[in-house]
């Protein structure tokens, strides 16, 4: 299931996106490794879902490097491999969630215990004949999550999978991603601006303003700051504490150069 190891999940060199004349990615440097949880950590509109979308491979203009699986984002051979999760649930209002699931899994091809099996996974199999339409929010994610697990991608790439779900659900979540990192190998970057679901993660990349503000690899060698590195790093508490600092250092940075 794994690449070879040691490669990264994903590689970006001096890689800028344009959107409407402003530049929202501003020449990012990282790197991901595989068979780990790395965060995608920043406030609302730093861009993370703009990176999130080149990754997948569905955005427009896109300049640098971007490897994805060891090939350049977007190659039509890493679609099966990629599972995505957009920010909007993807999925039929007039299907049952089996049938929304067992359509899915028609198209990629996957046999019929996967549905049985991503079901169980979102812990949806007591609603698996609830037409999709009449799910709460939290539930209709979770059955766009369990579309994403049918193919069993190597890389799961998930953009801001916990909003609006209660304490229970968001912890049931998160040990889905580590037994999927753990139990099947599989690499997941999961972008959030909830800095507490940062301590979850093995790795962080912290955004600001379309640029990498911590785990990027002038950091680490190997990509992504560990909370803990990052919380003693900058001799905060909590890594909101660590982004704060480090925001604020930027700032003084960029007024010393005016
Ligand atoms: N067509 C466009 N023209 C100009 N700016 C744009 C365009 N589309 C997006 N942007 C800007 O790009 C930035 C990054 O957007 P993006 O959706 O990637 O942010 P985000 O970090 O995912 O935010 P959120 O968490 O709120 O979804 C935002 O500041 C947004 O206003």
């Amino acid at each position: 299931m794994m690449n070879k190891s040691g490669e990264p999940a994903i590689r970006a060199s001096g890689l800028v996106v344009v959107r409407g004349g402003r530049t929202v990615l501003d020449g990012l440097e990282f790197s991901i490794p595989q068979g780990q949880i790395t965060g995608l950590l920043g406030p609302s509109g730093c861009g993370k879902s703009t990176l999130i979308r080149s990754i997948v491979g569905t955005q427009a203009r896109v300049t640098g490097t971007l490897d994805v699986l060891g090939r350049p984002a977007g190659d039509r051979a890493l679609r099966p491999r990629i599972g995505y999760v957009a920010q909007a649930p993807s999925i039929y209002d007039d299907l049952t969630v089996r049938q929304n699931l067992a359509y899915f899994a028609a198209i990629l091809g996957t046999p019929r215990d996967t549905v049985d099996r991503a079901l169980a996974d979102v812990d949806l199999t007591s609603h698996a004949a609830a037409l999709a339409g009449n799910l709460s929010g939290g539930q209709r994610s979770r059955v766009s999550l369990a579309v994403a697990l049918l193919g069993e991608p190597e890389l799961l790439v998930l953009d801001e999978p916990t909003v609006g779900l209660d304490p229970v659900l968001r912890r049931d979540l998160w040990n889905l991603f580590h037994r999927l990192a753990a139990e099947r190998g599989a690499t997941l970057l999961i972008s959030s601006h909830v800095m507490d679901e940062a301590e979850r993660c093995h790795r962080l990349l912290l955004m600001r303003d379309g640029r990498i503000l911590a785990g990027g690899t002038s950091q680490t060698e190997f990509g992504g700051d560990t909370p803990e590195a990052l919380r003693t790093r900058t001799g905060s508490e909590t890594v909101e504490g660590a982004f704060l600092h480090l925001v604020d250092q930027a700032k003084s940075l960029e007024e010393a150069r005016r």
